[in-house]
């Protein structure tokens, strides 16, 4: 038993109920792990694995508030995957706990417009970069576009609601901020492209 539930009482992780290849929703289906929607979960599960990861190289005072905010969007990303393990068409009978709120999206706005605030103009691509926080934050962001494809796709099926695909598309732009505000407040240089 992973991420998808918190244990109500003492349990075994392995309960052997996957072995063939099966598993369950928040709905209680039953689907192959090969399924659009496990796609989706296991990506979002990785890029939550991945924030963790970039959250030890934002120790710094400078990151604090940074680290703070990565570590509200590792709990967001619970709350989504609680969705996305819930396909719409399943939903009659779910409680109301299943919605996800558009004010997440509108918070990761005014985050990426505090950063962009503090940080020099980009005029030119890019490339991942700028120390241990940037480069794996830019690794966060690429895998967060991985897990928006894969939820768009399930959003096109009518299985996931569509404000959990904005979320996702709205993080990246965080993430790609976040990773060049780390660049910065670490004093590190952004590789730009040259031809
Ligand atoms: N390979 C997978 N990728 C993505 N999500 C998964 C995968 N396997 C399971 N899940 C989801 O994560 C939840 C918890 O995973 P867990 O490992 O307990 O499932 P399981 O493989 O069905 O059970 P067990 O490991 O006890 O045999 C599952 O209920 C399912 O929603």
């Amino acid at each position: 038993m992973l991420s998808m539930r918190a244990p109500q009482v003492a349990y075994k992780i392995y309960t052997k109920t996957g072995d063939k290849g099966v598993s369950s929703l928040y709905s209680g289906e039953r689907r192959a792990k090969t399924d659009d929607i496990f796609n989706a979960l296991g990506t979002s599960d990785e890029l939550s694995s991945h924030i963790g990861v970039a959250l030890e190289y934002c120790a710094s005072p400078d990151l604090q508030e940074l680290s703070n905010r990565l570590q509200k969007i590792q709990c967001i990303l619970q709350e989504a995957n609680s969705v996305i393990a819930t396909p719409r068409r399943h939903e009659e009978g779910v409680d109301k706990k299943m919605e996800f709120s558009p004010n997440y999206t509108v918070n990761l706005e005014n985050w990426i417009d505090e950063m962009e605030n503090e940080l020099p103009k980009l005029t030119s691509f890019i490339l991942p970069s700028g120390g241990l926080a940037s480069s794996h934050l830019h690794v966060c962001r690429t895998v967060c576009r991985r897990a928006e494809r894969m939820i768009v796709h399930l959003s096109s099926k009518k299985e996931c609601n569509s404000d959990v695909s904005i979320f996702f598309n709205r993080l990246s732009d965080f993430l790609f901020t976040a990773a060049r505000f780390a660049c910065f407040k670490s004093g590190k240089k952004e590789f730009i492209y040259k031809k």
